[in-house]
Formats: structure tokens, sequence, C-alpha cells
């Protein structure tokens, strides 16, 4: 990694959401890095994650704790699908939180380790303040791998039954990170650039922002990481 001339600033990029540039070490990425290996192997390893309306997503994923995925599928057409007027079948929500790869190989989610709760909860407490910190602990994992043609585009995370804050960490390459506001989809946003061991926490009034990766920026991942793409790790708490 290159020895930046002034190094990167902390940035509270909205009320409640705040990067902060390296916060994971060279160590404590290739740390993170060897766990995310062992998860995403199968059973219950990384999948491709099924959108409404019949396509993919371009992110591949892997859960630990509670496995988020497809758990409704349109008896008539066999599609995640939402609202597709086509089909006569009843439509629902098709995303849920459960214990199983519902939506991959049928096994049982991997189990949340504690050592990835106490990591969260620092987390919290160095962006946002040891206030911050939720009492109950985090106990889900979403683990997102980008190749260079990978995306993801505007979306809340709005599934959790809990409003404490999210914890995104990043390893590989970089990307950018677009990070808008909960009433809209579009503009206001700001777009971050995300590299291998930053921290970007989301909570309070921006805890239901809408956000998204239009870019990830290939072959500037860290050439010691070892590591081809972008991974990103979300830790949340369920209230569930
Ligand atoms: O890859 C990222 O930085 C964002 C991932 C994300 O928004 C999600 O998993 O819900
Ligand atoms: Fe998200």
């Amino acid at each position: 990694m290159d020895v930046e001339l002034f190094p990167r600033e902390r940035a509270e990029v909205a009320p409640g959401a705040v990067h902060v540039p390296q916060w994971l070490d060279a160590e404590r990425q290739r740390a993170l890095l060897g766990a995310c290996r062992r998860w995403a192997r199968p059973p219950a390893g990384l999948r491709t994650v099924r959108t409404p309306g019949g396509g993919t997503m371009t992110a591949r994923q892997v859960c630990l704790g509670w496995h988020w995925g497809v758990v409704h599928t349109c008896p008539a057409c066999g599609r995640a699908v939402r609202d597709n007027p086509d089909c006569p079948g009843p439509h629902w929500y098709p995303y849920a939180y459960v214990r199983t790869a519902l939506d991959g190989d049928g096994a049982p989610v991997k189990p949340f380790p504690a050592w990835l709760a106490e990591l969260a909860h620092d987390a919290v407490a160095d962006a946002l303040g040891p206030r911050a910190a939720p009492a109950e602990p985090y106990d889900i994992a979403l683990i997102n791998f980008y190749d260079g043609e990978a995306r993801m585009g505007m979306h809340r995370d709005s599934d959790e039954k809990s409003d404490a804050p999210v914890v995104s960490l990043s390893l590989g390459d970089s990307c950018v990170f677009r990070f808008g506001n909960p009433r809209t989809r579009t503009k206001p946003y700001t777009d971050v650039e995300l590299r291998s061991g930053d921290l970007f926490v989301f909570g309070g009034p921006s805890r239901l922002a809408h956000h998204g990766v239009p870019r990830v920026h290939p072959g500037t991942a860290p050439p010691e990481l070892g590591l081809n793409g972008r991974l990103n790790i979300t830790l949340r708490v369920s209230g569930l």
C-alpha cells in the first residue's frame, strides 16, 4: 500500500454516518480476509443472490448468524418476484432473515463469532463514540464479494428489527461507495472512496439512508494482501 503524503481524514458524510480510513491495519486485514475465505466455502458458502424480477446480483454473498435471502418464490412463475403484472400468482416481498441458506444449498447458516461482535462494538465506539454502541450484541454479517464488474444498486438496509448502527469494513480493491439519504434513491448523495482497511458506520438519522456501490476499481488492492477483487463485510444487529 502506498504511503499517503497526507493521511486521509475521518469524515462525517451525513449525520450519524462516519468514514474512518485505514481502521484495520495490514495484519488485521489479512486475518479478516483469511476468515472470509473460510466462510465463503460450502456448506452455506458464497452464493449468487436473486433480485426481484428474475435477475441476479453481481456481487456474490455469504452470511453469518442469520441468512438473508430469497424465501418467497412465486408459485406461478418460479421467480423471486414482488410485482410482476404478467404473473397470476400472489406476490410478497421475497427477502427475509432465516437460519438456513434457503436460496443456496439449504445448509444451516454459519455461526456469528464472538470476536466479530467485539470488532463491531469497537468500530461503533471509535466511529460514533462509546454511547452509540448498542447494548444488544451484533449477530449478523453479510459478506459481499465484488469482481471488477460487480456493482450494488441503491438500497436501504431495512430488514433488521433493531436501529443499531450498521458497520461496514472493506478489503481489497477500492470502490466508489454512494451514501445518500433516507427519503429517495437519488440525490442528495455523497460519493466516498472506500479502500482496503476502511471503516464506514451509519446509524442514527442515517441508519435507513440509501446507499450503493456504483463502481469498483480493479487492481487497486494492496498487493501484499493477496486479494483480486473487493470484499465488504457489513455487521448488523438483527433484533430478532
Ligand atoms: O459493499 C458495500 O460497501 C455495501 C454493501 C451493502 O450495502 C450491503 O451489504 O447491504
Ligand atoms: Fe446495504
